[in-house]
């Protein structure tokens, strides 16, 4: 496949199913004639991409709250603990609605496409019906996306925002049962402990085995703040770290994804790595609620799985954009710090944010990149295009200058089409 320059092309789409596309060759642009021969199709059919445009793979937020989506942008004076009672938790309660579900669910599906997110997990609330209903609105909209009903039985300060632990139980297997009866075919059911502090040992030991039994992806959090792991100490003082308390009760797997990860030891991303399990790097909400700064390149050092991830709204932009440059400010700052520290650079940023981010959720076999055999799930990309954020000074810039300058200054503007699993899905067929 060649980017950019003028040359063509897309990958070359093979009908899989009735919905889903994945990519059957990869060919060089100067080859049309014999390729459209070979896999017959018409040349004139081809795509052709203007001189600074190019086709990227969609960018996977591996750590979203759509239920937090209506105060993102706000609220971002308190750390973790607090910030959850006073904001989060009493709108989380909302959601027991489903005209607000609706309206905000929508906006958050249509708002993460539009700027590329082709693939997220994410967090709903408590409530079931309203929790299917993001799986409808993702599936509506194309988004391929693990969606979780928040479980937690342990809520002190704002006590009608919690389950019993029968409740949190019985309408996590609902849940999942009437997800996975929709046969959906992007989005998936992922079971979702909100973390040690809301889950009593009983709830979680139940959630580990309901993964377990039924092969589900699981998602929570880890080690965000020092107060939070203080307290887990001082909750759970029989097993060896924060990160055991999960392993124990069944939710440390290869189908793991859990947030922030700041704190984290060396022997706990042992086990990470052991176990297969990923961490989502989140580093807006870690700078904006001032939690920590993951130190990403440690992870990456003990070949611990690592995605990015938005976390709204505890980080306050929906764009995966932001968790890119996040991400090199972070790591910036490490360097700051510690000259000696290795810097990422803004292409291992790139993979993080793409195929980085389909490991951690282990749906690399799908997406993430563009390889024979996985579905196409691209952003076509404009750098050029007009009234949008980048001024292209220098004529006949390269396809690495063309990445790096969007992934630093572009923003959806010059997103002018997204796909997922080969259906373009950005811009919106209007319904009515
Ligand atoms: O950033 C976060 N957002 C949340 O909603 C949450 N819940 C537990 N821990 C959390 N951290
Ligand atoms: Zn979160």
């Amino acid at each position: 496949m060649v980017l950019g320059k003028g040359l063509s092309t897309a990958p070359g789409l093979k009908d899989n199913s009735w919905l889903e596309y994945s990519i059957a060759f990869i060919g060089s642009g100067q080859e049309v004639d014999s390729l459209s021969q070979k896999w017959g199709f018409e040349a004139l059919a081809v795509t052709q991409l203007g001189q600074y445009e190019f086709f990227m793979p969609g960018m996977v937020d591996t750590h979203i709250h759509a239920s937090q989506y209506s105060y993102a942008g706000t609220a971002l004076d308190l750390p973790l603990l607090q910030w959850l009672n006073t904001y989060t938790f009493p709108v989380e309660a909302c959601y027991k609605d489903l005209e607000f579900a609706r309206n905000v669910y929508t906006h958050v599906v249509k708002r993460t496409l539009r700027n590329g997110t082709t693939t997220a997990c994410y967090f709903a609330t408590i409530h079931t019906d309203a929790s299917l209903l993001l799986g409808q609105i993702a599936n509506d909209f194309g988004q391929r996306a693990l969606v979780g009903k928040v479980c937690m039985d342990t809520n002190n300060f704002v006590p009608h925002y919690r389950e019993t632990p029968d409740e949190s139980h019985d309408e996590t297997n609902r849940f999942i049962s009437e997800m996975l009866k929709k046969k959906y075919p992007l989005v998936m059911p992922v079971v979702t402990p909100r973390f040690a502090l809301s889950c009593s040992a009983a709830l979680l030991g139940h959630l580990g085995e309901i993964a377990k039994n039924n092969h589900l992806h699981i998602q929570s959090h880890i080690s965000e703040t020092k107060e939070e792991v203080k307290l887990v100490k001082e909750l759970f003082p029989d097993y060896d770290s924060y990160t055991d308390v999960y392993h124990k009760h069944n939710l440390l797997t290869d189908k793991t994804v859990m947030a922030h990860g700041c704190h984290l030891t060396d022997e706990e991303l042992k086990l990470f790595r052991e176990k297969g399990a990923s961490v989502a790097h989140c580093p807006n909400s870690n700078i904006s609620l001032c939690s920590g700064m993951l130190d990403a390149r440690r992870v990456l050092n003990h070949k611990v799985k690592l995605g990015l991830g938005t976390d709204v709204a505890g980080g306050y932009s929906p764009s995966m954009l932001d968790a890119v440059r996040r991400t090199l400010d972070t790591s910036k700052a490490l360097t700051i710090q510690d000259p000696q520290y290795q810097t990422l650079t803004f292409e291992e940023v790139f993979r993080l944010a793409t195929l980085g981010g389909s490991q951690a959720l282990s749906l690399d076999e799908h997406t993430g990149n563009f390889q024979v055999g996985k579905d196409f799930d691209a952003l076509r990309v404009n750098t050029a295009i007009a009234g949008g954020p980048i001024d292209l000074i220098n004529h006949g810039e390269g396809p690495k200058v063309l990445l790096e300058k969007f992934l630093n200054l572009g923003d959806d503007r010059n997103i002018a089409e997204v796909y997922v699993a080969g259906k373009r899905v950005v811009p919106f067929v209007e319904t009515t």
